[in-house]
């Protein structure tokens, strides 16, 4: 009997979230690495999947889709959530269960794991299987990033794991595996309505998260004054990126915690990533290494983001910064407020 990995997956403005599908490609890396592996999809949903929906699924690594359908599903309950998950998995009794460390997966994920009387390892940047045991090997930053630390859960199953998005990559390969689909309708008993969602915030939206950018432009305590962030603004507008801040700019409330960028911010993957005035500290570095291209921007020729740079740029940053902006702004041959 195959054994199975389960993505619980988001969903975000009635769609499939990218982390669903990151999780996916590594689940499927790790399925074909152990060999007897199935890869599970687990969709909540207020209404049943289209076909496109579940195509793209499978194409991004699932074997199968469990689709469980009730309109409480419109929105996170958290009571509706784990008792569907805790029967579900109960049932099926799964070896790993994977979510991304989203809201609703940092809410869902601890308690699952209370109620299936096992552990959870938390915010993982990497995964891996044991092939010999199936112990997976789950590895997170710990002591502030100082350290990895690898994780197994030997007398425990399932083991279970969030993982940033933004840390692991779709397949590139189109994956044609059996296409698998069950549908189940849940009835609850435990009152689910014992929760009342009073109101829904999003985050601010004149911009695109800086998860979902391809050019990320991040300032740091070198910008020296908030009015600096404006050229950071500025730059992103005309790219079309998003600006991200390193945590004291945070901490110092010259921008939200939605910017910030590492250990204990977000983790970013942009095509192009620009460090203004960001020393480049363990716990910074943590949440933007893997981008494709790093421009930093530092007075100081030794500071440690340069080790981490395609492109470094010595200098004061609001100078460069101008310069850029300027240079961009006759590109395109308009100038933007
Ligand atoms: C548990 C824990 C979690 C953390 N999580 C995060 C996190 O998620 N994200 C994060 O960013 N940090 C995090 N930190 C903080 C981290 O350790 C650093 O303190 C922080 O990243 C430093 O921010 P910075 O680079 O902006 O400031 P600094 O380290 O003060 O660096 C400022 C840089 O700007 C340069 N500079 C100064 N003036 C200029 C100028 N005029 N032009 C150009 N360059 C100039 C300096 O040379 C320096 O390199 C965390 C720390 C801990 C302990």
């Amino acid at each position: 009997m195959s054994k199975d990995i389960w993505v619980i997956a988001e969903r975000r403005n009635d769609e499939i979230h990218s982390s669903t599908y990151e999780l996916l490609g590594k689940a499927r890396e790790i399925a074909k690495k152990a060999g007897d592996f199935m890869v599970w999809v687990i969709v909540l949903s207020e209404r049943t999947m289209t076909e496109t929906e579940k195509g793209l699924l499978y194409r991004y690594g699932a074997d199968g889709i469990i689709a469980a359908v009730h309109e409480v599903f419109q929105r996170f309950n958290f009571l509706a959530y784990l008792e569907t998950l805790e029967k579900l998995a109960k049932e099926a009794e799964p070896e790993i269960i994977l979510a991304p460390a989203t809201t609703t997966g940092r809410t869902i994920m601890p308690a699952l794991a209370g109620v299936l009387g096992t552990g959870l390892t938390a915010d993982c940047t990497g995964l891996d299987i044991e092939v010999e045991t199936g112990n997976l090997l789950q590895t997170r930053p710990a002591i502030g990033g100082n350290i990895m630390a690898m994780i197994k859960t030997p007398a425990h199953r399932p083991q279970m794991a969030t993982v940033r998005p933004k840390t692991f990559s779709v397949l590139e390969e189109k994956y044609d595996g059996p296409r698998e689909y069950r549908e189940i309708h849940p009835i609850f008993f435990s009152k689910i309505d014992r929760m009342e969602l009073v109101e829904f915030k999003g985050t601010p939206s004149e911009m695109k998260s800086i998860q979902d950018s391809e050019i990320v432009i991040s300032g740091g305590r070198g910008l020296r004054k908030p009015e600096n962030l404006e050229l950071l603004k500025r730059i992103a507008k005309l790219v079309n990126g998003s600006v991200g801040a390193s945590r004291p700019i945070v901490d110092s409330k010259w921008i939200g915690h939605e910017c910030q960028v590492g250990l204990s911010g977000h983790t970013v993957k942009p095509r192009v990533y620009l460090a203004a005035g960001i020393s480049g500290a363990v716990q910074h570095i943590a949440g933007m290494q893997t981008s494709d291209v790093i421009v930093a921007i530092n007075k100081d020729r030794n500071a440690p983001i340069f080790d981490f740079s395609d492109i470094g740029l010595v200098g004061d940053a609001s100078e460069i910064l101008e310069t850029i902006l300027k240079r961009l702004e006759a590109l395109k041959g308009e100038k933007v407020r």
